[in-house]
């Protein structure tokens, strides 16, 4: 059955999380849980959702964006697409005008990953699979069709590429047996924002803990003082054996981020997540190589703006941790770049979730990632923050600190349509009586 898309839509929906400080952190102090979200509807009358996250101001740009690019996508049979996937990554990522705007990064490649999540999930929808199934049947040859090389093939060719997932054809089976019974490892960023007190940090960390939760992020960067006493508080109650992350969200300058984090280094953090600008790569080197020595990794990627930048950050050994992101790349297309590249690389692929949607995306990503590249878990975790996911038809599931593999067909970014129609920024009830 062919599926033309004949119907687009796209909406500014907004949480206001900033009310009790969910999300915050040493440079996003107020954020407001965001996403543009889009709704594409095929005259077959299946549909397809997909998002990009934002943090409340602004997402009425991506929106904008959203809508320039939908011109592109209206009157598209999804067999074309999906028969020449690259090329239609490329025709919305290199449109000869709007290209202007990015290339390939900032607002324009936000709305590039809403239009083409909603595609994806519409592929996986006509195929009846959760999307992470629809890529670990996939023929290598396919998977590889669906990635621009443009700009990376000086890291990884396409033959390289296949090469990679032919040889992780080995075993396949039982590693999605294995996912299905036991699911992905994962951690927890819910119990220590910047903004939390120390009594909400302590109680949610024990709660935590007892729902079997043994791997931490803190969030650190504003003031050394604080940051000793809550990093000293969640190692004190997680014990020695367990792990901590640290996060400064980009706050400190090179130099500032190697003498911080040696002075957190007590607490022995597994990695410390965006010390520095997400653009500095050599800066990243420098920050690696010197908390190499302390036994800290470096992880970056929420905000890489693309494969190109991953490719340095890998090139440079800048990186030790890679944090793939289902709405900040060119949606799966440039996530399989960046798991490929990251693999040749032997650096471990863990996923940045959270926000709102994050985590029901990137589980998908992250059980390709496992089961038809890398094969290992070691050092490899994936991100879990335990907010909004009431507002979507199909929920990140967590058993046991462990993502559960979505059963549903698509790539699990609908959301309730009461909840969006609730949370639309300005005129839906929630904002309505916050403005007025
Ligand atoms: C503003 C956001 O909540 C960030 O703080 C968040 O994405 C964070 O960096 C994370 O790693 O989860
Ligand atoms: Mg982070």
């Amino acid at each position: 059955m062919l599926h033309r898309i004949v119907d687009f839509s796209v909406r500014d929906v907004r949480f206001p999380t900033s009310a009790e400080q969910h999300g915050s952190d040493a440079m996003h102090t107020d954020p407001d849980y965001s996403a543009a979200y889009v709704v594409i509807t095929t005259d077959s009358k299946v549909q397809g959702f997909g998002l990009t996250f934002t943090l409340g101001k602004g997402t009425d740009i991506v929106v904008c964006a959203v809508k320039a690019l939908s011109g592109l996508v209206i009157g598209k049979f999804l067999q074309d697409i999906v028969g020449d996937f690259r090329g239609f990554y490329r025709l919305l990522s290199s449109d000869s005008q709007m290209r202007w705007l990015g290339p390939e990064k900032g607002v324009i490649h936000l709305a590039t990953a809403a239009v083409l999540n909603a595609v994806w999930d519409l592929w996986a929808r006509t195929e009846g699979k959760p999307l992470w199934k629809l890529l670990v049947d996939m023929d290598p040859k396919q998977i590889v069709s669906c990635i621009d090389f443009r700009y990376i093939t000086d890291a990884l060719t396409e033959e390289e590429a296949l090469d990679i997932l032919m040889k992780a054809q080995e075993d396949k089976q039982h590693r999605e047996e294995q996912m299905l019974k036991k699911g992905y490892p994962a951690y927890t960023t819910s119990c220590a924002w910047l903004g939390y007190t120390d009594e909400q940090l302590k109680q949610l960390c024990t709660d935590a803990f007892k729902s079997g939760w043994t791997k931490f992020k803190v969030k650190v960067g504003a003031d050394i003082e604080d940051d000793k006493r809550r990093c000293g508080l969640i190692r004190h109650m997680i014990g020695p054996q367990n792990t901590l992350m640290i996060d400064a969200n980009q706050r400190w300058d090179v130099s500032e981020a190697i003498s911080w984090v040696s002075e957190l280094s007590e607490f022995r953090p597994l990695w410390i997540e965006e010390p520095t600008s997400p653009d500095d790569i050599l800066g990243h080197a420098a920050i690696s190589k010197a908390l190499g020595t302390l036994g800290i990794g470096v992880a970056s990627g929420e905000q890489c703006q693309n494969r190109v930048m991953f490719k340095q950050f890998l090139q440079a050994a800048a990186l030790q941790f890679v944090q793939i992101d289902s709405c900040r790349l060119g949606s799966v297309n440039e996530n399989l770049a960046v798991i490929l590249m990251a693999h040749k690389f032997r650096v471990p692929v863990c996923p940045h979730a959270g926000g709102v949607g994050l985590c029901e995306l990137v589980q998908h990503l992250i059980l390709f990632d496992y089961i038809s590249v890398s094969a290992d878990l070691h050092n490899r975790m994936c991100e879990y923050v335990d907010h909004l996911h009431e507002h979507f038809t199909c929920p990140a599931i967590i058993e046991k600190a462990h993502y559960m593999p979505p059963k549903n067909p698509g790539y699990s970014c609908e959301m309730l349509e009461s909840s969006v129609v609730k949370h639309q920024y300005p005129d839906g009830e929630v904002w309505r009586k916050k403005i007025a």
